[in-house]
């Protein structure tokens, strides 16, 4: 049975969180994919929602433009609680879906001009809007190119410029750069950083690390349907891998050992191919820096490590 309760978000500095779930469960079947997820995210924030495959992100991302239902737990978004509110929820959000979804037959134009009638721009000022949202995209001069004719990257420019045809408060993408070489990364790392400044909200999924470090002001790191932690970038580096890491490489015995004499004195590790990582390097003692041995590598430590040591998966 479905039990969603009414309850109003928190305020933080007397504005009301853009997003707040609370206790939220989404089961299918006898799976339940998210386990009792709490997850606020303040105004103007940009946070990352990280976690492996099928910690529970895109069923979370769908919870919030109620394409999916939670069975217990209570939503908010930007003030309406959603499902029972969701249509004038979805229509002050942009959401940019993993899948191009884009009408081929249509001009890049065309197509904002859809989601400019949809999302009720109003008329006179709708122009305008698909004129910002194409500037915004880098795509003025493709707004009459079909989208069958624009390659993979301005593809995926044009659905999120079509996310934010009609100025939305709050902006939802779901793994946004996921199958894409660097270089057209980059450019829609680009793009997104440009909302950032202009103090959208945005709440990003992603299993790409770096795209979580160089984008999101907030990480949210979701495992098993649940937030294990929380936390800007470089706190949550010096929470959980500290300032450096000691990487050590060699056969798979001596990374044992390594593993072996790390963890003894109560260190974290994370393997990696033809390495094993001692996480918090600079808490190891002399005397233990000698048991481990003088074939130690240092590095700063990184949001990957955290990533590892807390899912306990590889990272793409
Ligand atoms: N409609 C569905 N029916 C059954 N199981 C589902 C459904 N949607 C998602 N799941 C399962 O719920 C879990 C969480 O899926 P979800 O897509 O939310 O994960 P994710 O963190 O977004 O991962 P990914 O990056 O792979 O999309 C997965 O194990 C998935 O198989």
């Amino acid at each position: 049975m479905q039990r969603v309760q009414a309850e109003a978000a928190p305020e933080r500095d007397g504005r009301e969180a853009a997003i707040s779930l609370r206790g939220v469960v989404k089961r299918f079947g006898d799976f339940t994919a998210v386990d009792g997820l709490d997850l606020e995210v303040p105004p103007g924030v940009c946070l990352g929602l990280l976690g492996p495959n099928g910690a529970g992100k895109s069923t979370t991302m769908k919870m919030l433009t109620a394409q999916a239902i939670a069975d217990e737990g209570g939503i908010r978004v930007l003030g309406f609680e959603v499902p029972r509110e969701s249509k004038r929820a979805r229509a002050v959000m942009g959401v940019v879906p993993q899948q191009d979804n884009l009408d081929e037959e249509l001009t890049a134009r065309e197509n904002l001009e859809v989601f400019a009638h949809l999302y009720r721009v109003p008329r006179r000022a709708r122009r305008q809007a698909v004129d910002d949202a194409l500037a915004l995209a880098h795509l003025t001069g493709k707004q009459l190119t079909k989208v069958d004719d624009l390659s993979g990257g301005m593809r995926r420019r044009l659905l999120i410029a079509r996310g934010l045809v009609h100025s939305p408060a709050l902006v939802l993408l779901d793994e946004p750069t996921v199958g894409l070489d660097p270089q057209v990364r980059a450019e829609l790392w680009g793009l997104i950083d440009g909302l950032r400044a202009r103090g959208t909200t945005v709440l990003m999924s992603t299993h790409y690390i770096e795209e979580a470090e160089r984008l999101a002001d907030d990480c949210a790191l979701m495992s098993h349907g649940r937030v294990i932690a929380r936390g800007s970038p470089s706190v949550l580096v010096a929470e959980y891998a500290g300032a450096r890491v000691v990487e050590h490489y060699g056969p798979p015995d001596r990374l044992t050992e390594v593993e072996r004499i790390a963890q003894g004195a109560g260190l974290s590790t994370r393997r990696t191919g033809p390495s094993v990582s001692v996480l918090k390097a600079e808490t190891i003692p002399p005397s233990l820096e000698d048991e481990l041995g003088p074939d130690g590598v240092r590095r700063a430590a990184n949001l990957e490590d955290v990533f590892v040591v807390l899912t306990g998966e590889r990272v793409e």
